[in-house]
């Protein structure tokens, strides 16, 4: 059966007209799978809307329109206009066909506008690879109807497809044939996968993948060289799970660098288009930098906060208090005081002190960090109407519950049962990046638990999308001193490589470890913000900047050149060694290129490091011994 990205059933419900459903019925009788098929999707630069679009790597690009006209409605034809009779009069409008041809035309100009995707010799040098075609399906015309009429010099034969084409005995075989006779040219023809997907990013902008750092270039001559592709379009899976999250509870689970976020922000687009000020999109996170850096971006995008409330959970309950005249204990500070507000406003929601409902949709990234009050505090919060609830949940990384979670997810009012998707593939690391991060997690990512029951809490193990690099470095030194020396060398060999000041992270388990480093880069000249010091309110994503930040403010965050200092600190006081390597884990699942670890000192974190990346550098060297 051929895939549809949007979901079948959606489409199903989204047809206009019974013509729609059947085309859409017969395209998934015939097809096989190496089909792809979008109903009435932006496609293309002009974001033009066909009813069908169909692609198939070894047959091409076909365009669909449908009509559903009645044989007595139409009056007259030429070939580019219709002329039908309508509940309000005659009503002119433009032929199918031509509707269609204009959109295919378009969409040729685009893929031959890519060098990789035409012909570099032969008769058809600088064509398109992809060959395309076009044509109308008239689903409520019988053939015999128009038997023995001039009916084909407006429709013509080749290229429309009637009522009996869509019936359940017609043979797949033939009606593929009937497809493939509406393609303009037809050669031997069969694209990889990468060119596949080349093709998905040139026919929909919207499932276009851009690296975090891509949308926060301090003055565009960031080197983002060690992504493989520039041009990179979600996987099917991916699209398939943002087209298809509609209104209702949603939950999915994918680990470090799978696209979670990538997937949230996607969807916070979609909905600000239809949001009212008066009625939100709300989108809660715990850690305060990845919402400033997902607001940043959805403002980059053009959405208003007005649309899109971006909030960390604490800061959002804030928004209540000041909003809703709350009471929270006064003389409370710290953990205290955060344990209070959280409790008083998810009473008032309770309550309806603070009124339920209030939002169009709600979208909680990392929410292995929420607890279950306010999960549950959660489900209220969206418009019972949509009820549009999105949870992205990754196990591996809850690094603020102090045992391993185990809870219903239906205990807290999300249904997540058959609306639970899994995502495997992690694409922000490369594979030595990821080799070494899970090696590091050794036992705490082991136990996965994944598919077994939609309402239980998967661990998924990442698995890499293949992208290689630089294998990750352990500098050892003798004193902290030495430490922020030796990184601040690495920070000035990145720069130097061409990365960007905004593409460097320096991380470390407390904000006071980054200070030592901070003061070496600042007597560098090296520009930075850090987290460490005494006025840091917030960063400036758009400033040209190296950030510095504490391993739990930067889950979520991105960066391509990532050093983790002061290991030799790891496990911190009360802390266990599972809880630094889970820690630690989020820490290395940052970089997307670059990996720098320093210790100045010994401690069972350093030992675990230091193992993890001999035992990679022999398994590396064993590998390429091996006879070709
Ligand atoms: N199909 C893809 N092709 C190429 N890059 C991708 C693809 N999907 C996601 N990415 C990239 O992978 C990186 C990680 O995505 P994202 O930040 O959404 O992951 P995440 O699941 O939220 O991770 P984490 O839980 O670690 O924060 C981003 O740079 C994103 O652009």
């Amino acid at each position: 059966m051929a895939v549809f990205p949007q979901g079948l059933s959606a489409i199903d419900r989204r047809c206009d007209n019974a013509g729609e459903r059947a085309v859409l019925h017969q395209l998934k009788r015939c097809l096989s799978d190496d089909y792809l098929v979008w109903h009435d999707v932006p496609v293309g630069p002009r974001q033009r809307q066909p009813d069908f679009v169909v692609f198939s790597p070894r047959r091409g690009l076909l365009i669909l329109e449908v009509k559903h006209w009645a044989l007595s409605s139409l009056r007259s034809a030429t070939r580019d206009r219709v002329e039908l009779a309508t509940a309000h009069g005659l009503q002119t409008v433009a032929h199918p066909l031509v509707q269609a041809r204009t959109y295919a035309l378009e969409l040729n100009d685009v893929l031959q506008g890519d060098a990789v995707l035409v012909h570099d010799d032969g008769p058809f040098r600088g064509k398109s690879r992809v060959p395309y075609g076009w044509g109308c399906v008239l689903s409520k015309i019988e053939r015999r109807k128009i038997d023995g009429s001039d009916f084909a010099e407006v429709f013509p034969e080749h290229k429309t497809l009637l009522r009996d084409d869509l019936a359940e005995d017609v043979e797949p075989y033939d009606f593929e044939k009937r497809l493939w006779g509406m393609f303009v040219l037809t050669f031997p023809f069969a694209l990889s996968l990468p060119q596949r997907d080349r093709v998905r990013w040139h026919l929909f902008p919207e499932v276009r993948v851009q690296a975090q750092q891509a949308l926060a270039l301090d003055d565009g001559s960031s080197a983002l060289a060690p992504l493989p592709d520039l041009m990179q379009v979600m996987d099917l899976q991916q699209e398939q799970i943002a087209r298809t999250l509609g209104e209702g509870h949603r939950v999915i689970h994918g680990p470090a660098g799978s696209g979670k976020t990538m997937i949230l922000i996607f969807r916070a687009q979609q909905l600000a288009a239809a949001a009212r000020p008066e009625q939100p999109v709300l989108v809660l996170c715990y850690n305060r930098a990845l919402a400033e850096r997902i607001g940043f971006v959805l403002r980059e995008r053009g959405v208003s906060e007005q649309t899109v409330v971006v909030r960390t959970f604490h800061a959002w309950c804030h928004d209540m208090v000041r909003s809703y005249q709350l009471e929270v204990g006064a003389d409370l500070r710290g953990e205290a005081y955060f344990e209070a507000l959280a409790a008083t406003v998810s009473r008032s929601v309770e309550t309806g002190l603070v009124p339920g409902g209030q939002y169009s949709a709600l979208l909680i990234d990392e929410a292995h960090d929420f607890e279950d009050a306010w999960l549950r505090m959660a489900t209220r919060l969206v418009n019972p109407a949509t009820n549009a609830l999105l949870v992205l949940y990754d196990d591996a990384q809850s690094i603020y519950q102090k045992s391993r979670r185990s809870f219903s997810f239906a205990k807290l009012g999300i249904q997540a049962r058959g609306r639970t998707s899994v995502m495997r593939l992690n694409y922000r690391n490369t594979a030595e990046i990821l080799a070494l991060a899970l090696r590091c997690a050794q036992g705490l990512l082991d136990d996965e638990r994944a598919g077994a029951d939609d309402d239980a809490v998967p661990c998924v193990l990442p698995a890499s999308a293949g992208r290689r690099g630089p294998m990750p470095r352990l500098i050892e030194v003798a004193s902290e001193a030495e430490e922020a020396a030796a990184v601040a060398s690495q920070v000035e060999a990145a720069l130097a490589d061409g990365l960007a000041l905004g593409d460097l992270a320096v991380l470390a388990r407390t904000k006071a470890q980054l200070n030592t480093v901070a003061r070496e880069l600042h007597r560098r000249g090296i520009a930075l913000q850090s987290m460490g010091g005494s006025d840091f309110r917030h960063f400036d994503w758009a400033a040209p900047a190296a950030k510095l930040v504490t391993m739990h403010s930067a889950k979520g965050l991105e960066f391509p050149f990532v050093a983790i200092v002061g290991l030799h600190r790891m496990p911190a006081r009360e802390e266990s060694l599972d809880e630094a390597a889970r820690l630690l884990y989020v820490g290395m699942t940052r970089a997307t290129h670059r990996l720098v670890l320093s210790a100045a000192g010994a401690s069972p974190i350093v030992d675990r490091v230091r193992n993890a990346l001999e035992a990679l550098a022999v398994k590396d060297a064993g590998a390429q011994s091996q006879p070709l």
